[in-house]
């Protein structure tokens, strides 16, 4: 039984080493929440919110989930004890979507309850693979620069490639890749950024043997989604549109996508996730784990999930490297030739790296119960 006593919000300002550039705009301050939930037995569970400063990407932003979290989250979560992780979803369900608010919360409640087992994560989600094999994201580039950070990637180990498009250069950019690199796994991800005026276009990236395309279309619009996959042979994977166990199965009725990225940031937290991973294996719907340029700690935790066996396709998660300088945790996360150990040790596996935290630290806040 999990007591709460005292939740900590460390209000960070992080910057990518690189700007992640894509149909919505820049990302290069990449500010974050890290989240410390301490019980009565003085375990110590780690959480990381990583909502977007603007509501591009979710409708969230981190100072809505500094609200949110503060003034009925935190409150829900110090009411009474708690047996099981699963639980936090379930005590959340009155407060309406909000999804990476809870699962920042939720993330932390896994860790504290994975370390009073003395489980690591990853076991105490259920997971069994070992090793994570890992793909590139790659933000819109001019031409020469998208090839050459290619090649690059291709040298690193990355098992596949994934580009941002939008309307207008899909052609340019595609054939170029394709000259240059025939046989490389390649996807492309829209953020949105296309119309049901566009599926002609859409239509025509058929020939470049994508693996698939990444949500074309508006977040909340599954039935054009689903008239587009009629049309289209290239899979439709589906990442903003899928909030909930309940839009998987919207999605899988009216076959809106062959594919689903899974972040558990996007669908309210690691006991939602795994429900949505369990319902892709019913079904056989291929299935891989998102990326949110997120640091340390919500990257541990997303590998762990990961790691479950449904998981079959390349991961968005690189090491630490390929984001910061020097990440908030220790130790960083490492992958090699395109592989990324999931951690054996105890909860998530890694520790905040205070002297980085002092430095990074804007503002802290402290709630008792
Ligand atoms: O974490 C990464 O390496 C990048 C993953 C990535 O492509 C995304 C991260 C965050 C928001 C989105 O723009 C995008 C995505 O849509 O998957
Ligand atoms: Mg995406």
């Amino acid at each position: 039984m999990m007591k709460i006593k005292k939740i900590t919000l460390y209000q960070i300002a992080l910057e990518l080493k690189n700007p992640f550039v894509t149909s919505y705009g820049k990302v290069t301050k990449r500010p974050s929440i890290v989240i410390e939930i301490e019980d009565k037995d003085g375990f110590i569970g780690l959480g990381e919110c990583v909502a977007f400063s603007d509501p591009f990407y979710t409708e969230e932003t981190l100072h809505t989930c500094l609200h949110i979290m503060k003034e009925f989250l935190i409150p829900l979560l110090f009411k009474e004890r708690i047996k099981h992780p699963d639980e936090v979803g379930a005590r959340f369900i009155p407060i309406r979507r909000n999804n990476m608010s809870k699962a920042a919360l939720e993330g932390a409640v896994w860790d504290l309850y994975a370390k009073r087992e003395r489980l690591s994560l990853a076991n105490a989600i259920g997971g069994t693979k070992k090793e994570i094999e890992i793909g590139i994201a790659i933000g819109l580039k001019k031409v020469p620069e998208m090839l050459a950070q290619i090649e690059k990637s291709l040298a690193q180990g990355y098992k596949r490639v994934k580009i941002k498009i939008k309307p207008g250069i899909e052609h340019e950019i595609l054939e170029a890749i394709r000259n240059s690199f025939p046989h490389l796994p390649l996807m492309v991800d829209a953020n949105s950024a296309y119309t049901v005026k566009d599926f002609e276009i859409l239509k025509s990236l058929d020939r470049y043997d994508l693996m698939m395309i990444e949500q074309p279309l508006a977040c909340d619009d599954l039935f054009y989604h689903a008239k587009l996959q009629e049309k289209i042979t290239t899979p439709i994977c589906l990442d903003e549109s899928i909030t909930s166990v309940h839009d998987l199965k919207v999605a899988l009725e009216m076959r809106s996508c062959k594919v689903v990225n899974l972040k558990p940031s996007r669908v309210g937290g690691i006991s939602a996730a795994k429900s949505i991973h369990d319902l892709c294996k019913e079904h056989n719907i291929a299935l891989w784990g998102g990326g949110m340029l997120e640091a340390g700690i919500a990257r541990a935790q997303a590998l762990a999930l990961y790691s479950l066996p449904h998981f079959s396709l390349p991961a968005d998660t690189a090491g630490s490297n390929k984001y910061w300088e020097n990440d908030i945790i220790l130790p960083e996360i490492k992958m090699n030739n395109g592989i990324i150990k999931v951690s054996e040790n105890i909860g998530i596996g890694y520790k905040l790296n205070q002297d980085i935290l002092k430095k990074v630290l804007v503002h802290k806040e402290i709630f008792y119960n």
